[in-house]
């Protein structure tokens, strides 16, 4: 039965109820007396109050219930009456959209967060009015997103109450009209895609939402001026294809010609035709009048021919600087030549010291990224860490060097900077494919979002060869060391593991919270990624930069990659799994081509389930029962259906009542010794 407080049940109904229940039932049970509309009803014999509280505990519809007969509505506008192409996939009257897992919403708590239907080839309509004036729902709602159909708006002024909504996307269909102006009032929205419609007139007051960071209105008919957004908040921007005129706004050079080609009445950089300044001629305030006129011809004649020498001189720059730049690369070839061949000799599985003195080779391992000096000290980017402070890619190029090791995506060096005082690790990256301005929005983003157990890079360079991540170096080596390496010295013990179990699941779930939207999951969680610090607390490293196919087009997520991102947040949690298996087991994660996770599988089922634990764990007098309910939080995080993993905020959770288990027995066992 679906409790009490869940039903809409009128305030009047429920004092009768309460007298009831305090007649028969429950003496205590109290509901405040209320003042009923109809006088009649404090009249009504009690037997008729109770067929009527019995019909109304029938009627009455749950949340999801009524959030269920919205989404039907809204989906028979969206397909013309014609629901949707799979009535297995939900949508009908006959189940519920967060029980029964409707396809293209996404719930959370029995809420519906997303509503995602790209590419249904829908013909219908949008109707906000449908969909947006069910307070709970608009509430809850955070992302709609109904790219590639075929629809039109109705009522789209309404869309200003689904306040919460974060992403708008609408791309490729055929909205007609103005974007109404209550789209500004949505001052949650990060990500406006209105792309690929047939949307004309002005653009509303967008730059009301001062938390946009997408706005895609290509391929429209827009008119008018571009307003003046805060463009260093946009990592993403486009008004290409459209009729905007005038001038573009200041800040617009931010973004690249693309973003504002072909609108034939806008000039201005980022584009190359200038503004008609009012000054050259009085009457034509904005754009270059198409043919010259006759009395001042002369006049343009000589402008004209200005112009043609100042672009001639141009061009003359280009190629004198395109002729000394090959030079240039051709002597760098030959200078990489010879220090590749000097770097690949000198890698060595592990601490290969490759420090390199000025002449004879006079240059670093580091130094072998290094394109053009001149050029990369400005492309070294130093993020907001005061260790590093006046960072400059000469310092990293001039200091000492020694290889730490190389993993699947590159090589990390330490290097020690003299000037900043400081040892630095430093990793590159080789091909990999993001494009320089994605990687320089990631790293921005990865920025903002701090935590105390993961490592954050303190700068980055990227060109189109290579990337460059640098991070404080961390004295204590890795997880992977601490548990696989044969150092006796430090006693890696239960407490110890579950400790660093719980921070690590705890610091996971923060990321992955705060990159949920971004789609960013950490992408090759492994136990060398996972460093220790000076008091041997964990630190995760490198997190979001192994970028999955999904995830290199962007830094924020287009919702079409949102379930792709969501199983990379799923991945993250099977290699969290696997951590946990080599910490209970000592064993490699992978021994003999056969897997970790399959080879505890394997000894579980069978059960031998004390064999798979670490010796010294045994030996330690760990508690067996802990490491089990540790071995099954290991084991859900591993399975092989990503839609069976638990989330990490679960697992997280799992952990601490673990760990808390442990220290309450810790506290009992010190107080029976303090008594003894
Ligand atoms: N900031 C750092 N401080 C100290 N050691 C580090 C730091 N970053 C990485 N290392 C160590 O450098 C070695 C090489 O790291 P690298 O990341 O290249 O290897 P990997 O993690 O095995 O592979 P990959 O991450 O490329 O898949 C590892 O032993 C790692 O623990």
């Amino acid at each position: 039965m679906i409790p009490l407080h869940k039903k809409k049940i009128p305030h009047c109904i429920l004092h009768q109820i309460g007298l009831i229940t305090n007649l028969i039932i429950i003496p205590t049970l109290e509901f405040p007396p209320c003042v009923c509309q109809e006088p009649s009803m404090m009249q009504i014999p009690i037997w008729t109050s109770v067929v009527s509280i019995f019909l109304l505990l029938n009627t009455a519809k749950s949340q999801e219930e009524l959030f269920r007969d919205v989404l039907v509505e809204f989906m028979s506008k969206l397909s013309n009456n014609s629901g949707f192409p799979d009535p297995n996939m939900g949508w009908t009257s006959s189940s519920l959209p967060c029980k029964d897992k409707w396809r293209g919403i996404t719930c959370d708590q029995k809420k519906v967060k997303y509503i995602v239907l790209d590419g249904f080839s829908f013909s219908g309509f949008l109707d906000a009015r449908v969909l947006c004036n069910m307070q709970s729902l608009a509430e809850s709602l955070q992302t709609l997103s109904l790219k590639d159909n075929g629809i039109h708006g109705e009522n789209l002024e309404e869309i200003e109450n689904c306040s919460q909504l974060t992403q708008l996307l609408i791309g490729g269909n055929n909205f007609l009209g103005s974007l109404p102006t209550s789209i500004s009032q949505l001052k949650n929205l990060k990500s406006l895609d209105i792309s690929r419609n047939k949307f004309s007139g002005p653009l509303p007051d967008l730059p009301e939402i001062s938390d946009l960071e997408v706005f895609q209105a290509q391929n429209n008919q827009f008119i008018g001026a571009i307003p003046n957004f805060d463009y260093s908040e946009l990592s993403l921007f486009n008004v290409s294809n459209n009729n905007f005129s005038g001038e573009i706004p200041d800040r617009g050079i931010h973004f690249d010609i693309n973003s504002y080609l072909n609108n034939p009445q806008l000039c201005g950089a980022p584009l190359s035709n200038k503004c008609w300044s009012p000054l050259a001629s009085q009457s034509e305030p904005s754009a270059p009048p198409d043919k010259p006129k006759d009395g001042n011809s002369n006049d343009q004649i000589l402008m004209y021919s200005g112009y043609i020498l100042i672009g001639l001189a141009v061009l003359f720059l280009i190629l004198l600087w395109l002729y000394k730049r090959g030079k240039r690369n051709d002597e760098k070839l030959e200078a990489d030549n010879r220090v590749a061949a000097v770097d690949d000799s000198m890698i060595k599985p592990s601490f290969s010291t490759v420090e390199l003195k000025a002449g004879g080779i006079s240059k670093t391992g580091i130094s072998t990224i290094s394109a053009d000096q001149s050029m990369v000290s400005s492309s070294l980017i130093v993020l907001t860490s005061p260790e590093v402070n006046g960072l400059r890619f000469e310092d990293l190029l001039k200091a000492p060097a020694e290889l730490l090791g190389r993993g699947n995506h590159g090589s990390v060096y330490k290097v020690s900077c003299e000037a900043q005082g400081t040892t630095l690790a430093v990793k590159r990256i080789k091909d990999w494919t993001i494009s320089s301005h994605d990687f320089k929005q990631r790293m921005r983003r990865l920025d903002q979002v701090k935590h105390p157990n993961v490592l954050p890079a303190v700068a980055f360079y990227s060109s189109r060869q290579e990337k460059l991540l640098v991070y404080e170096y961390q004295p204590n080596g890795s997880l992977f060391r601490l548990i696989h390496g044969n150092q006796t010295d430090q006693a890696f013990d239960w407490e110890s593991r579950i400790f660093v179990a719980s921070t690590i699941a705890d610091s996971l779930v923060f990321m992955h919270d705060k990159l949920h939207y971004d789609g960013i999951a950490h992408g090759n969680l492994k136990s060398s990624n996972i460093l220790l610090n000076t008091n041997m607390d964990p630190l995760i490293s490198e997190y979001g930069l192994m970028v999955v196919d999904n995830q290199d087009r962007s830094i924020i997520s287009s919702v079409n990659s949102f379930q792709a991102s969501k199983e990379n947040f799923k991945e993250d949690v099977y290699a969290f799994g696997v951590i946990l298996l080599e910490m209970l087991t000592g064993k490699m994660p992978l021994n003999n081509g056969l897997d970790l996770a399959s080879w505890v599988l394997a000894v579980v089922c069978e059960e031998w389930t004390v064999e798979v634990f670490d010796r010294n764990l045994i030996g330690q007098g760990a508690s067996e029962e802990r490491m089990v309910n540790l071995l099954q939080v290991a084991i859900k995080c591993v399975n092989k259906s990503t839609e069976a993993r638990p989330g990490m905020n679960q697992v997280a959770l799992m952990i601490r009542a673990i760990k808390e288990d442990d220290d309450r027995s810790a506290d009992v066992s010190g107080l029976s010794i303090m008594t003894r």
